[in-house]
């Protein structure tokens, strides 16, 4: 028996829709520890008042793995112990692309070289993670600047002002994210790259949500019929008028420079800059090979940290008490450095940093992680556990995340709790960008977000910056919800929050 199916020849996709818009209750009944259980039909359903027979399925002991129907693939949901087994395993055994590609549907949504290559995460991690003391006043400045345009300028005290977070970070992030992708020369001679970039994310997420949607084997025909699938050619297309001259542009150059000698690192430590000289493989120095994995980047990164900014703020708004503290620690720090706020002087608040990880442990951006292709057949959990070659495998983020055994009160929002006394060394020792298998952030082990340290700071530069200079409040006193499709958690684009500058900022500019 299998969660998610009601009965053993139920056309999978039934369990697509169900998964689609119920998937948090579904992985949540599955989740639930006991041996064998009736699952009643997922709230949001009886809402909607479909009426369909209540899933049954069997559900191994405690933490023990399930097989979970998708509609698009059967998953199989491993618990969370074994995430070090399974970060022991080798590339030819598990693999993270393939199961990336296939849930953002590669194929459909021009990003399949993902499947083939790791480059981008490659050179993300060693090269550009490494080169963020570089990068950190550029992106500082392209981010505080898109704030003042974007968040409600006036002097404090002003009457308060109704606003969509959601559209106004990604604003502020598109601008940092393009500066890693392309470098500062290439983003201030064609500014069209910023939009281009949001834009192209935008429609790939809307051709991905909807076509999840659809059967298979129509999908080649139907995504036609989307908008978003013409919208997001073009901007492939664009993507490419800008890049691919430039990456010739740059091999000619290092053609030129490798010539006389030079190995010294390039000036700009863009994304483009390195995969054009670090590249070896034919594949690794294709211009089009390079637009690709420059938007598939995009593609991930620009909507996940504007989404985390948003339900930071949102969990911040609700927990006075929590935004207080941060407050003070953050007037603490600019006295200490006298304003001059570096890269350095982002690390060791506490209280943000816990604040961070709260909000990430309580509202992911996927409440499915870990996710991988088995590669070849092996055995997990001293044999108990068999993963045949072909096999979906997931950990549901949830049931670790909020697991009673490793966090206190787990489904409570305590923004504080990672700073308290007894766990402030533990604190210290990861901070939010680290990779923690509790929490699950970021995934974990080898194919963790590579992206994380440059999500780390970019989100910090706004966060200290908003929390600091304004006062936010929800519409009515209704605290937001985080909205979902499919395993996506978000904070909705139409969510709406009161916004005013604030009397007593300490005035923190980056
Ligand atoms: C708060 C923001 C972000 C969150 C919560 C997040 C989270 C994640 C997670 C959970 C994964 C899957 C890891 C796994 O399978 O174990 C991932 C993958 C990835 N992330 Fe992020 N991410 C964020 C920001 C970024 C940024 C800023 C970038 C780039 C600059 C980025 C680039 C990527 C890439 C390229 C992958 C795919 C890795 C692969 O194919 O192996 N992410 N991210």
């Amino acid at each position: 028996m299998v969660a998610n199916r009601l009965y053993p020849f139920e056309p999978p996709w039934f369990s697509r829709l169900r998964w689609a818009v119920c998937a948090q209750e579904i992985l949540e009944e599955a989740d639930k520890k006991v041996t064998t259980q009736y699952f009643g039909v997922p709230q949001c359903l009886k809402y909607k008042a479909i009426h369909v027979a209540d899933i049954r399925i069997q559900q191994q002991a405690d933490g023990r793995p399930y097989l979970l129907a998708r509609g698009d693939k059967e998953l199989l949901v491993l618990p969370g112990h074994v995430i070090p087994e399974l970060n022991g395993l080798k590339p030819d055994i598990l693999l993270s692309r393939k199961s990336h590609a296939f849930a953002l549907l590669g194929k459909l949504t021009g990003m399949q070289v993902v499947e083939k290559t790791g480059y981008h995460v490659r050179m993300l991690l060693s090269r550009i993670s490494p080169a963020l003391p570089d990068l950190f006043p550029l992106m500082n400045a392209r981010i505080s600047t898109s704030m003042e345009l974007h968040f409600p300028s006036g002097s404090s005290g002003d009457e308060w002002t109704l606003m969509k977070p959601l559209p106004a970070t990604v604003r502020c992030f598109s601008e940092g994210i393009a500066l890693v992708l392309f470098g500062a020369a290439m983003v201030e001679k064609n500014p069209r790259l910023v939009h281009l970039t949001n834009e192209l994310t935008t429609s790939i997420f809307e051709v991905a949500f909807i076509m999840r949607c659809v059967p298979s084997v129509i999908q080649q025909a139907v995504v036609w019929l989307l908008p978003s699938k013409w919208r997001m050619e073009r901007s492939w297309r664009e993507l490419g008028t800008f890049v691919v001259p430039e990456v010739i542009r740059q091999k000619e150059l290092l053609a030129s420079d490798n010539h006389n000698h030079d190995k010294s690192s390039p000036t700009s430590p863009d994304l483009i800059t390195w995969m054009v000289k670090d590249g070896r493989t034919e594949l690794e120095r294709d211009p089009n090979v390079l637009t690709t994995l420059c938007g598939s980047v995009a593609a991930g990164s620009t909507y996940s940290i504007a989404n985390f900014v948003c339900r930071a703020l949102s969990d911040l708004t609700a927990h006075p008490d929590v935004l207080a503290a941060i407050r003070t620690e953050l007037a603490a720090r600019h006295v200490a450095i006298k304003g001059q706020w570096d890269l350095a002087a982002l690390s060791g608040l506490d209280c943000l940093e816990s604040a961070m990880k709260e909000t990430a442990r309580l509202a992911p951006g996927t409440i499915i992680v870990y996710s991988r292709v088995a590669e070849q057949d092996f055995f997990l959990d001293h044999g108990r556990i068999e993963v045949r070659k072909g096999q979906f495998v997931t950990v549901s983020g949830p049931a670790r995340a909020t697991d009673e055994a490793i966090f206190e009160d787990a489904k409570t929002y305590k923004g504080l709790r990672f700073c308290a006394e007894e766990k402030i060394e533990g604190h210290r020792a990861k901070p939010f960008r680290s990779v923690d298998s509790d929490i699950l952030t970021w995934g974990a082990g080898r194919w963790a977000c590579p992206g994380r340290m440059v999500a780390d700071m970019a989100a910090k530069v706004l966060l200290i910056q908003l929390i600091d200079g304004y006062d936010f409040r929800f519409v009515g006193g209704k605290p937001i919800k985080p909205g979902s499709v499919h395993e996506f958690l978000f904070f909705h684009p139409d969510n709406q929050m009161l916004v005013r500058r604030r009397k007593d900022a300490v005035g923190i500019k980056l």
